[in-house]
């Protein structure tokens, strides 16, 4: 009786099995169905198979810049490495002109984004939205427009935000960059996409951005170097930033130098001549350079434009020798120039370099990169300050019609830039960059990923 009842218990569960296997079947079905469906179904199998959608993060920045606004949508995984999104690994969309060109109209202003934030909102998927931050981030231009007619400007992009995404505005996700801030991302952006951080700060990249109307130069220092930092004056920004990344505390010198982006030193330059003839403008030009809001006589001189003189005056506007220099070593406009070291022995040059450079002829526009040295910017200078502006369009094909009369101007200020300037030697390699190759991909080497690496780093 005992053993009997024992294998009764024994062979009781597949009994119950066998007894009950048409209810159990009626049970199951639907459970294999609903499963079924989770997996198939297009948008949501992939988090479902992916264990979740947290290990996607997503991140809209606005690039709000002087000359353009543009638009980066990346998409990170859980190691905070860039996967793509459809088939690139960022969505980037630009247009003409940027938010400071509508001065007095701030809701126009805001209005110009329209396009770019709803291609932007339609590239992350639907349920991410509320989880997505959104950034915009002003430079120069905003910058040089004042305090009132910027934070009006601002204040309508934060209502549009508001009223027509369901994107994640975080608190002051639409400032004013400070320049450093500027500097500092665009430092991030490269090393990150050149899987440089993490490593000793004499391992990372200096960069250089040049764009219309601030340029910023950033590169990592020791920490002994940076103790003899000098202090900031009041209201400027401090030259060094404390950053822990990847695991590594850097300490980045940075410094923008508003005035001196690409546009608005042509202004300087035309200044340092006020109304008479300029030894920088092409040979038989007579005309005017606008830039925010005042018009600059831009007149060659009768005997034609010249290197030798042009680059006099390139000096002047960067107040390389006129202006005191109180502390070790100076770049220009009496700035601090870093103390030099390892994490300036490569740099990076981007914006308005590579674009220049690639209109005068001297590098491929098709490639990401190109190896140049100062001197390639001086030898193609020679060409167009020697030139007739009749024969601009034949000898600088690549060269937009209104960019032609400036051509000698622009090439010996980037020139003067580097090398009176930043102090690089006239024959040192430097890396042009307009992307920078991140696996199969390459993305463009611009300040809006280090931002959002930092916003998602944050989430
Ligand atoms: O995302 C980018 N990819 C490539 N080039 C860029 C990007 N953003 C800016 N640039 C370059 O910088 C130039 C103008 O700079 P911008 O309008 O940003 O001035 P700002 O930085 O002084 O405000 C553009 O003509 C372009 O060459
Ligand atoms: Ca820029």
């Amino acid at each position: 009786m005992t053993a009997k009842r024992a294998i009764g218990r024994h062979d009781s569960i597949s009994d119950k099995i066998r007894r009950h296997r048409g209810l159990l079947l009626v049970i199951s079905i639907p459970i294999v169905l609903i499963t079924l469906v989770i997996v198939l179904m297009p948008g949501t199998s992939d988090y479902a198979l992916k264990g979740g959608s947290d290990s996607k993060k997503y991140a809209v920045i606005f690039d709000a810049g002087s000359s353009g606004s543009r638009v980066h949508v990346y998409c990170f995984d859980s190691n905070l490495d860039l996967v793509p999104l459809e088939n690139e690994l960022e969505l980037f969309l630009q247009l003409k002109p940027g938010l400071s060109a509508y001065p007095n109209d701030p809701r126009q202003s805001a209005n110009s984004l329209v396009t770019l934030l709803d291609k932007a909102e339609d590239s992350v998927p639907s349920e991410l939205r509320p989880k997505t931050p959104v950034r915009v981030g002003a430079t120069a231009g905003l910058r040089a427009l004042g305090h009132e007619a910027s934070e009006n400007i601002l204040q309508a992009v934060r209502e549009l935000l508001k009223d027509r995404s369901r994107l994640k505005t975080e608190a002051n996700a639409v400032t004013v960059l400070d320049g450093t801030q500027e500097g500092s991302y665009q430092w991030v952006t490269i090393n990150y996409l050149l899987k440089t951080l993490g490593k000793p700060y004499s391992d990372t990249v200096g960069v250089v951005d040049l764009g219309g109307g601030s340029v910023q130069m950033a590169y990592a220092i020791s920490e002994e170097e940076a103790k003899t930092a000098p202090k900031p004056l009041q209201g400027e920004d401090s030259y060094v930033r404390e950053m822990y990344l990847k695991g590594r505390k850097y300490f980045l010198y940075v410094h923008s130098y508003l005035h001196y982006g690409l546009l608005a030193a042509r202004a300087e330059i035309l200044k340092v001549s006020e109304g008479s003839n300029n030894p920088c403008i092409v040979t038989g030009y007579d005309g005017t350079y606008k830039y925010g809001g005042t018009a600059f006589k831009a007149a060659a001189s009768p005997s034609g434009a010249s290197v030798d003189e042009c680059r006099k005056v390139a000096l002047k506007a960067l107040k390389v020798n006129d202006s005191v220099c109180t502390h070790m070593k100076c770049t220009f406009g009496g700035v601090w120039n870093g103390g030099g070291g390892g994490g300036q022995k490569n740099m990076f040059v981007a914006s308005f370099f590579f674009d220049r450079a690639a209109e005068a002829g001297f590098v491929d526009p098709s490639q990401p990169v190109a190896t140049v040295r100062p001197a390639d910017f001086e030898k193609a200078a020679s060409q167009a300050c020697n030139m007739k502006i009749g024969e601009g369009k034949t000898k600088f094909p690549r060269v937009e019609e209104d960019n032609l009369p400036y051509l000698c101007l622009d090439l010996v200020y980037q020139y003067t830039l580097l090398v009176d300037g930043f102090g690089l030697k006239p024959s040192q390699t430097i890396t042009l960059v307009k992307k920078v190759k991140y696996g199969e991909h390459a993305v463009e080497a611009a300040w809006p990923l280090g931002s959002a690496i930092e916003a998602v780093s944050s989430l």
